[in-house]
């Protein structure tokens, strides 16, 4: 068999020239339109393969799961800063042109397949499973009135607010704990790992020359060259603390019995057996929950206010649903959710229209492999290409516009399923997102809260002209908006009254 089709690669360098630092997911929408459902590209003779179908991603990384779910290995940040054991983690990715790294930081989930990340997968489908999902409805509730509060006091602020709301969620789903209203600990501390993972280990494109020779491993901390080791056991020892520390304060809390429940506490009470083996994979899965979370909040929450500003007259239609079903003299709440189809277009066109992780994260093939008489190479790396497959115009006619009337369109069950983006965004088989049930409810309460309750428009500067906002795309793996002005303001006396009482509620 021969490889898939793909661009037409230049001599050892491969396919260099045809990757791009930003908006991958652009061309490779094209690729798929010239070379079809499956396209292989390499650089240096790292395979790199394009999945542009629901048939094709579904085939081989959910049915051909066994073979199709390692992830990529990197020396440096894995093995020698301790991050391997996380189930994500933040490293650059090559500048494409192989000279220069980039800038930007991106997450990949990191965990080699295998009896760990099987573990590890187990503990987050305990927890995150559907049946779970109901529990998380006060905490759920209570954060995003908390949210709307801090919304309406500081509206400029929206990012550094939806940022604390997706921290504080983790840390009080995860661990029990309660953060500080400013400067909190376990806060400062991920975000000072965040910063170390994003700006130090992944300098340098995310692989250090330990990556490509990593014999250098072995070379004495005071032999020259060697400085990397030196800064990778300090990093080591932060990302450690960053371990275990919110760990340490679950299992103090239980002890002095004034534990909340959480993701922690609940495993460790219920498998009752705390071998250090249970003990590593629980703080480490607990761990990466966190940085798991973050920028896809963002992410999402920042392309529903792009599309609200886009088009108020959907917002319009939107807030018109929740007057009729809610009312005005209370919050909405989960019960409201099936009365609210409207809305839930809403969401549902904001996961197809934003794609937050446009070329899901790479999946690395363990064996060779043929599909549909093509060799796919082992080694190669898997990119599931979600954009390519909700940009689709059979599926979705005119895709690039913010239209959720189309998910209103009456369809048979097998259209239905095909058109349904959450079959998507959250990846593929084995390593699909294990958060992707909480975050259905979460964004969803966010959004529908936001959507009772404040108005949400274009900023106006202080000589009143209107801001329009500044769209970019700079991460390589996240389609994160940068910070763009807009506009939010509550939408009514009795809205306002009903955020500053909720306070009360909670
Ligand atoms: C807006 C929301 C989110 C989106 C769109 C999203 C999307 C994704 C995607 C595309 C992957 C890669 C799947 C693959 O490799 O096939 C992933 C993995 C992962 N997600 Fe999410 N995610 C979101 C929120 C969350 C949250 C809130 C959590 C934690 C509570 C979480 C935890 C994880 C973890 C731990 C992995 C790695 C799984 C593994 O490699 O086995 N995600 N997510």
């Amino acid at each position: 068999a021969s490889l898939p089709p793909g661009p037409k690669p230049v001599p050892v360098l491969g396919n260099v020239r045809d990757l791009t630092a930003k908006e991958l997911w652009l061309p490779a929408a094209e690729w798929a339109k010239q070379y079809g459902d499956v396209v292989y590209l390499h650089v240096l003779g790292q395979g790199l393969v394009f999945l542009n179908s629901p048939e094709a991603a579904f085939e081989l990384l959910d049915k051909r799961g066994s073979i199709y779910s390692d992830k990529p290995a990197l020396v440096m940040a894995g093995e020698l800063c301790g991050c391997k054991n996380m189930v994500w983690l933040l490293f650059r990715y090559v500048d494409p042109s192989l000279t220069l790294p980039t800038s930007d930081s991106v997450q990949v989930a990191f965990t080699a397949y295998g009896d760990q990340s099987k573990r590890q997968r187990k503990l987050m489908h305990k927890a995150f499973g559907l049946p779970a999902i109901p529990s998380y409805n006060p905490l759920l509730q209570s954060e995003t009135h908390a949210f709307l509060r801090r919304i309406v006091s500081s509206p400029e602020s929206y990012v550094a607010h939806t940022r604390r709301y997706a921290g504080a969620l983790t840390l009080k789903v995860v661990y029990g704990y309660e953060p500080l209203a400013y400067e909190d600990k376990f806060i400062a501390l991920a975000e000072e790992c965040v910063d170390i993972l994003a700006n130090e280990i992944a300098s340098g494109g995310g692989i250090w020359p330990v990556d490509i020779f990593p014999s250098l491993q072995r070379l004495p901390v005071w032999a020259p060259g060697a400085g990397f080791k030196v800064k990778a056991a300090r990093w080591k020892a932060k990302m450690e603390e960053f371990v275990d520390k919110p760990y340490e304060y679950v299992k103090n809390s239980i002890k002095s019995g004034t534990f909340k429940p959480s993701f922690c506490s609940t495993l460790l009470d219920d498998d009752n057996k705390t071998t250090p083996e249970f003990e590593f994979d629980l703080k480490w899965t607990a761990n990466s929950m966190y940085s798991a979370s973050m920028d896809t909040t963002m992410t999402t929450v920042s392309h529903f206010l792009l599309a609200m500003i886009a088009h108020p007259e959907v917002l319009a239609e939107a807030q018109k649903e929740i007057d009729t079903v809610v009312g005005s003299d209370r919050l909405p709440t989960f019960k409201d959710r099936p009365k609210l189809p409207y809305i839930e277009a809403i969401l549902n066109e904001t996961w197809r229209w934003g794609v937050p992780v446009p070329l899901n994260l790479p999946h690395r093939l363990m064996e060779d492999d043929v599909y549909r008489d093509m060799h796919i190479p082992k080694g190669s790396l898997i990119f599931g290409n979600i954009w390519a497959i909700l940009r689709d115009e059979r599926i979705y006619p005119n895709p690039s516009t913010f239209a959720p009337e189309r998910f209103l369109e009456k369809v048979d069950a097998a259209t239905e399923r095909r058109r349904d983006p959450r079959n998507y965004v959250f990846g593929f088989g084995r390593r699909k997102c294990p958060g992707a049930n909480l975050v259905e409810s979460s964004i969803w309460l966010l959004m529908t809260a936001m959507i009772a309750t404040l108005d949400i428009s274009k900023a106006v500067d202080e000589s009143g002209q209107v801001v329009e906002p500044q769209v970019d795309f700079e991460n390589p793996i996240f389609r994160i908006p940068n910070p763009f002005k807009c506009g939010l303001r509550p939408r009514s006396e009795q809205a306002l009254k009903l955020i500053q009482q909720s306070e009360l509620a909670s």
